[in-house]
């Protein structure tokens, strides 16, 4: 059994590092183990701009550890009011790296987000024309649509007619969580990529509801049916340059978890490579991590892999703290369900 695994360093191709006391709290998980990281604009009031770009860098860089080597790549949040040359300067400068795409209403801060898509054509195209990718997060908000098929409904109603009127669009469907979505990303062209998230490798469904409601378990897209999971396992495993990791890691303090209207994200950062090594491991894919976690995001993004390395070693049953503290109180880790005998030296 193979006890030792080098790979270059990781990049987490989408992450949530918010603001203020919480950044402080939560970006040295990422920066030990992740040599970059596609960084999540929802901040309140979001980062729309190039010139807010440009400040909330300022602001992570100051945040990060002494020594930390780290380079969050910034994204701007989509809003009907964007400006396509702002977006465009902000790409020519290697400010931004992405545009990001909420529909209005469908997570966390998303309520700037795009209700009429048509009003951001001129900025969709613009973004082809330069070649800028565009992040998606994938769910429809109709109130008619149900929760565990918004994916579905997203790809066939949204992103597939938006993809068709804008040939040349760089597209990363984001932490997909359906077979639907492991097939419109494989059947699409280069220019078509999707992300994993860590948990959605580990839970369906039934972790979030089954003898009782698990808020840390809870997050948007939501969990499906073991079916889809299965689907996603196989798909980040494959190999496949179209899928590579983006942890969507996203900290909420327990307060605003364990709620009566608890927020959507799990928070994955801290034990997320101890946690892939593991699932790889069970399925006997181990040698296609370093595909998933470090080669197939740079390529995608046109940006070379890491010439660091990380190595992780498999052990006696290696344990994390179950909360990590932080300015702005506590934060739960995303707990497995399972032993974990992986970790980075
Ligand atoms: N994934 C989540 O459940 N939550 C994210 C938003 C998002 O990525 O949709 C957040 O910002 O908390
Ligand atoms: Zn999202
Ligand atoms: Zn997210």
């Amino acid at each position: 059994m193979t006890d030792s695994l080098t790979l270059r360093r990781p990049d987490d191709w989408h992450l949530h590092l918010r603001d203020g006391a919480m950044l402080a709290g939560v970006l040295p998980e990422t920066a030990r183990h992740f040599a970059r990281a596609i960084i999540m604009p929802n901040l309140v009031p979001p980062v729309v701009t190039g010139a807010q770009a440009a400040t909330y860098r300022d602001r992570i860089l100051a945040a990060l550890p002494e020594g930390a080597a780290f380079t969050p790549l910034m994204t701007l949040y989509l809003t009907e009011d964007t400006d396509p040359d702002d977006v465009a300067a902000a790409a020519a400068s290697g400010l931004v790296t992405a545009v990001k795409l909420y529909p209005a209403g469908a997570t966390t801060n998303s309520a700037s987000g795009v209700r009429d898509f048509d009003k951001v054509r001129g900025v969709l195209e613009k973004m082809a024309e330069i070649g800028l990718p565009l992040c998606v997060h994938g769910e429809v908000t109709s109130p008619e649509v149900d929760i565990f098929d918004r994916e579905a409904v997203f790809i066939d109603t949204v992103l597939d007619p938006i993809r068709r009127a804008t040939p040349g669009l760089r597209v990363v469907m984001e932490h997909i969580t359906t077979a639907n979505g492991v097939d419109y990303v494989k059947a699409g062209n280069d220019d078509l990529g999707g992300t994993i998230t860590t948990h959605h490798l580990v839970i369906n469904r039934n972790h979030i509801l089954v003898g009782g409601i698990k808020p840390h378990y809870y997050c948007l897209p939501v969990a499906k049916r073991e079916e889809h999971r299965l689907a996603l396992r196989a798909a980040a495993m494959s190999g496949t340059s179209r899928f590579f990791l983006g942890t969507d890691s996203a900290p909420h303090i327990d307060a605003l978890k364990e709620n009566a209207c608890g927020c959507a994200g799990c928070f994955t950062a801290t034990n997320t490579m101890s946690i892939l090594a593991e699932v790889f491991e069970q399925d006997g894919k181990l040698a296609n991590l370093e595909a998933f976690t470090s080669l197939n995001g740079p390529a995608f993004y046109r940006l070379p892999a890491n010439e660091a390395t990380i190595t992780l070693r498999r052990g006696d049953a290696v344990s994390y703290p179950d909360k990590i503290t932080t300015g702005a109180g506590p934060v739960t880790v995303f707990n497995p369900g399972f032993e974990l005998h992986w970790s980075v030296q």
